[in-house]
């Protein structure tokens, strides 16, 4: 930052509900919003994770410093547009120095009508959302600097929360749609798709678009249908599986209709496999309960321990919900835990193909250390289909 910008007159506010106020430098779109406030802290990947359904209703605090130094390209967005409420960095974006950048940053995130703010004491922020709790926000970027501050904070208190908030109907797709494309392959080739393909119905809660590359290089041809499909609906697709999307919001409140949606997949008895919200709701179908955490888990180089064979994971992760791991009915059992603080990672039913995980394999920091999921899930498909 230059002593001009640091001199200069702010252009962007946070205020957070219990009245602190963060100034700084606005960037991408004007105007004010209001949301939970998260904090990132993620090295690469602004851009998968400004586009990430599940962070609909949350503005990203990113504690890496040098956001925007890649730019922005047509190919990395998870899905159409920015779903994130809106970002805070550091520093201004740096010029993009990447040979797959097209746009820089701010204008890319203009264009998508999110808020930007630079110039921010990223630590500072990080360390109050990890003492209080992730907070209620308004933010504001206004060019002339012409802040209403009781209003906004006003607006910050007003904000619901996201307890209770069913924000999966806001992100999912509109109509069913077939997804073949295949996930970036290593130089190897690997991941080798098998020839034959199975039917595999994705329920779209906030699907981010590496997942279905994920399913469809593992070997599933997938048909993608909305979050409020019913299980009749699911099953009059004749699949040999189900996918669980991620997702925004409260998965109880989200688990008023994709519940018995689930309950009846359960019970037409195929594999199921489900990431983040749709672990959350594959867990709540089948009785346990989900809780909200104090700030969550938004990263990259979170460690996660499979009970199963020992091994560690490099996850990404991004979850404001947990599965409480004591309230897993019996025949429920826990695979995979958090190596930063213990909290459900997995789970399956015992017995039968059903499982899910909370944190991202599509997403690959480990990088390839949590594909065998999908593998896992394939493989499911293809014993049931030989049974
Ligand atoms: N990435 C996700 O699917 C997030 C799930 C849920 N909305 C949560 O915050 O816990």
């Amino acid at each position: 930052m230059t002593t001009s910008q640091a001199t200069a007159k702010p252009t962007a506010c946070l205020v957070l509900a219990d009245g602190t106020v963060f100034y700084g430098k606005g960037f991408g779109a004007t105007g004010t919003t209001t949301a939970e406030l998260c904090f990132n802290t993620a090295m690469t990947g602004y851009q998968e994770i400004m586009t990430d359904p599940s962070y609909a209703g949350q503005v990203v605090t990113f504690t890496f410093p040098h956001i925007g130094n890649t730019g922005v390209n047509a190919e990395d967005d998870e899905t159409q547009d920015p779903v994130a409420a809106g970002m805070i960095v550091k520093w201004d974006p740096t010029d993009p120095s990447n040979w797959r950048t097209e746009t820089e940053l701010g204008p890319w995130l203009e264009k998508r009508g999110r808020i930007g703010m630079g110039g921010v004491d990223t630590r500072r922020l990080t360390r109050a959302i990890r003492q209080h709790g992730a907070p209620h926000v308004a933010m504001a970027h206004d060019p002339e600097g012409n802040f209403d501050i009781e209003a906004l904070v006003k607006m910050a208190r007003d904000f619901p929360g996201l307890e209770g908030m069913d924000l999966a109907k806001d992100v999912t797709c509109a109509q069913s749609y077939v997804w073949d494309e295949m996930r970036w392959a290593w130089p190897d080739g690997y991941p080798k798709r098998d020839s034959k393909g199975f039917k595999v119905v994705a329920i779209d809660f906030g699907a981010k678009r590496n997942i279905l590359r994920c399913l469809a290089s593992a070997g599933c041809d997938v048909t993608v249908l909305p979050a409020t499909a019913t299980a009749e609906d699911v099953l009059a697709h004749n699949p040999d599986g189900v996918f669980l999307s991620n997702g925004p919001g409260d998965p109880a409140a989200t688990g008023t209709y994709a519940v018995p949606m689930i309950k009846g997949v359960l019970a037409a008895d195929m594999p199921v496999f489900g990431i983040c919200l749709g672990h959350q709701m594959l867990a709540l179908a089948l009785g346990a309960k989900t809780i909200k955490m104090n700030h969550g888990h938004h990263g990259a180089n979170h460690p996660v321990k499979d009970n199963d064979t020992g091994k560690v994971e490099i996850t990404s992760m991004n979850h404001g919900f947990a599965v409480d791991a004591q309230s897993l009915p019996s025949g429920v059992v826990e695979t995979h835990v958090s190596l930063f603080d213990g909290s459900n990672c997995g789970l399956k039913v015992t017995g039968k193909p059903v499982f899910s995980v909370q944190y991202h394999p599509e997403a690959s920091p480990g990088p390839m250390d949590s594909y065998y999921l999908f593998e896992r899930f394939a493989e499911a498909l293809k014993e049931r289909a030989n049974a």
